[in-house]
């Protein structure tokens, strides 16, 4: 059971919302100019990631009142639950324990009373045998060669995980092409065949429920497209594996149940990269690096159960974030790796953060009356700062941005990173400060403006600043950092879940839209006008039938 304490009931949010008037209007600049010790005090040195949070409208009262509202909330409460396996997904009737999936250490942790490392430590061994022999060829297709290709079947957090990881760390790849079919339209498993020879692929049919209607119906062409290649249906247990928690629809599908790795109820599919899902980034980077990342992981989780709230990374970004959505009104949360290889990192978040804190109802059953999930989301620098940087510079809007960066390039080619890490330090520093209208005019001075064209440009050219980052700087993309990173994200998730009262595991915002499709599907299947509906639903699908 977690703690249900509406948080805008604390001592805490009271004295945060006096507060907010005074530093609403304190100006980040002023800070770092009264306080020298500002970077060393609001930094957190985690292994090799650098997580510096002084570009923030905090200071020493907003962070601890901050750690006052998560103490009031019983976030600690809340952690030893979810490590300690509690049902804490109420509304589902589950534990959450995606930690279990990466407890490098093997303390058990029970489940009902049942200690689940033997099973995840049995999954994990399956993976590394599986992942071996593929990887060294003495895995045979069905006309005697080796694998070269290994399409991931599945969508959301069956493939999205998968998606950012094994991009993320492409420069630890191995020799197998990975390809990802999530989308039910026909040409996303359509280009992916083009590419591929039955006879050296391998197909993961990934999904925790093996029901879900994309990836079934993905994954029956996949076999379709297989079988009419020439292959019998015995063949398919040397190119198809499933992923997933239910052996009995495996089974039924055709596929070998030695040939499944199971996962259980208790893992979230948004936070199941690490589990049985994670068999792609196994075979893509290879099970010794897969190790890694669950070892990164681990450390981040040990640092987020053992950390003072103070120094605790997730904890710092979950409060920030309840600082600028619910005193500031944010809206939305960028997240901004300057690093090419990590270009699905948001999109992953989309997924982690939004279906987990896009809630409404809190943890009492009653509509809340705050604002809770962010709207998250990002590309990599510097592409973005040619696209929608405009916005955050000088829009109306508040926007929170995290910004992250390897120290070290995987390609050091030229002067390619010093300019890219150029642009990550100078966009923090230029949100932070910003442009006074007395620079600007004596820029336009300089160039040569007349007083008129001066007065005239100078207000288009100010930007205000005093916007919010955070940076995060990492010596290195590896294995290992970017499962810390990832598992840190996942906590900030949580942090800010326990805080709004919500529960973070369910996710039935996802169902009313399935259910209509149900009913809607037989509707297509003939030419007959359809007036089941409101007004602008018939008239879309009977044009649509029109120009079919
Ligand atoms: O792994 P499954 O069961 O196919 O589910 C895929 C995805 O569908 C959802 O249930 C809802 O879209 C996600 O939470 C999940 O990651």
């Amino acid at each position: 059971m977690l703690p249900k304490i509406d948080f805008t009931t604390t001592a805490a949010y009271q004295y945060l919302t006096d507060h907010f008037i005074s530093m609403s209007e304190t100006d980040l600049k002023h800070l770092f100019k009264d306080d020298p010790e500002r970077f060393k005090k609001f930094s957190i040195l985690f292994e090799d990631i650098l997580f510096d949070f002084s570009k923030n409208r905090i200071d020493d009262t907003t962070l601890a009142l901050l750690v006052q509202l998560a103490k009031e909330c019983k976030l600690d409460e809340a952690i030893k639950a979810m490590f300690k396996g509690n049902k804490i997904n109420q509304t589902e009737g589950r534990e959450v324990l995606h930690v279990a999936l990466r407890n490098q250490s093997n303390t058990p942790i029970l489940v009902e009373g049942k200690d689940v490392m033997p099973e995840v430590n049995a999954v994990l061994a399956k993976m590394e045998r599986f992942s071996n022999a593929i990887i060294s060829g003495n895995w045979k297709g069905y006309t005697g060669k080796p694998i070269t290709d290994v399409v991931n079947i599945g969508i959301g957090g069956s493939d999205l995980g998968p998606v950012m990881v094994t991009e993320a760390l492409k420069a630890y790849k191995t020799h197998l092409n990975l390809h990802f079919v999530s989308n039910i339209d026909g040409t996303h498993l359509a280009e992916a065949l083009k590419l591929i020879n039955p006879e050296t692929t391998l197909f993961l049919v990934a999904s925790k429920t093996f029901t879900t209607q994309e990836t079934m119906t993905n994954a029956h062409s996949a076999r379709a497209w297989f079988l009419d290649s020439g292959a019998q249906v015995e063949d398919i247990a040397k190119h198809f594996a499933a992923l997933s928690t239910n052996a009995k629809d495996v089974a039924a599908f055709g596929i070998d149940t030695e040939n499944m790795f199971e996962f259980w109820d208790w893992v979230g599919g948004r936070y199941s990269l690490w589990s049985a899902i994670g068999l792609s980034i196994s075979l893509g980077i290879g099970y010794a690096n897969f190790k890694q990342l669950l070892a990164g992981a681990h450390a981040a989780d040990q640092h987020f159960e053992q950390t003072a709230f103070e120094e605790n990374i997730p904890v710092i970004l979950g409060l920030l974030g309840i600082w600028y959505i619910n005193f500031f009104g944010a809206e939305t949360q960028a997240i901004l790796p300057y690093d090419q290889y990590m270009h699905r990192f948001a999109a992953y978040f989309q997924q982690g953060d939004m279906e987990s804190n896009g809630k409404h109802v809190d943890r009492n059953g009653k509509a809340v009356d705050y604002e809770t999930g962010p709207i998250i989301w990002g590309e990599p620098g510097t592409n973005g700062q040619h696209a929608f940087y405009q916005l955050i510079h000088q829009g109306t809007r508040l926007i929170p941005c995290d910004f992250i960066a390897p120290a070290q390039s995987l390609n050091p080619l030229g002067n390619h990173h010093p300019i890219l890490l150029s642009n990550f330090f100078a966009q923090t520093e230029a949100l932070m400060n910003g442009k006074s209208e007395e620079t600007v005019k004596e820029e336009l001075k300089d160039s040569g403006k007349s007083e008129e064209q001066i007065a005239e440009l100078a207000p288009f050219k100010v930007f205000d600043g005093n916007r919010p980052t955070n940076s995060i700087l990492l010596k290195k993309i590896t294995p290992f950092s970017l499962g810390s990173l990832i598992a840190m994200y996942e906590h900030k998730i949580f942090v800010q879940g326990i805080i709004w009262n919500i529960y973070s595991f369910d996710q039935w915002g996802v169902e009313l839209g399935k259910q209509l499709a149900q009913k809607i599907q037989p509707e297509l299947a003939t030419d007959q006008q359809i007036n089941s509906h409101d007004s602008s639903t018939n008239g879309l699908i009977n044009q649509y039938k029109n120009w079919r």
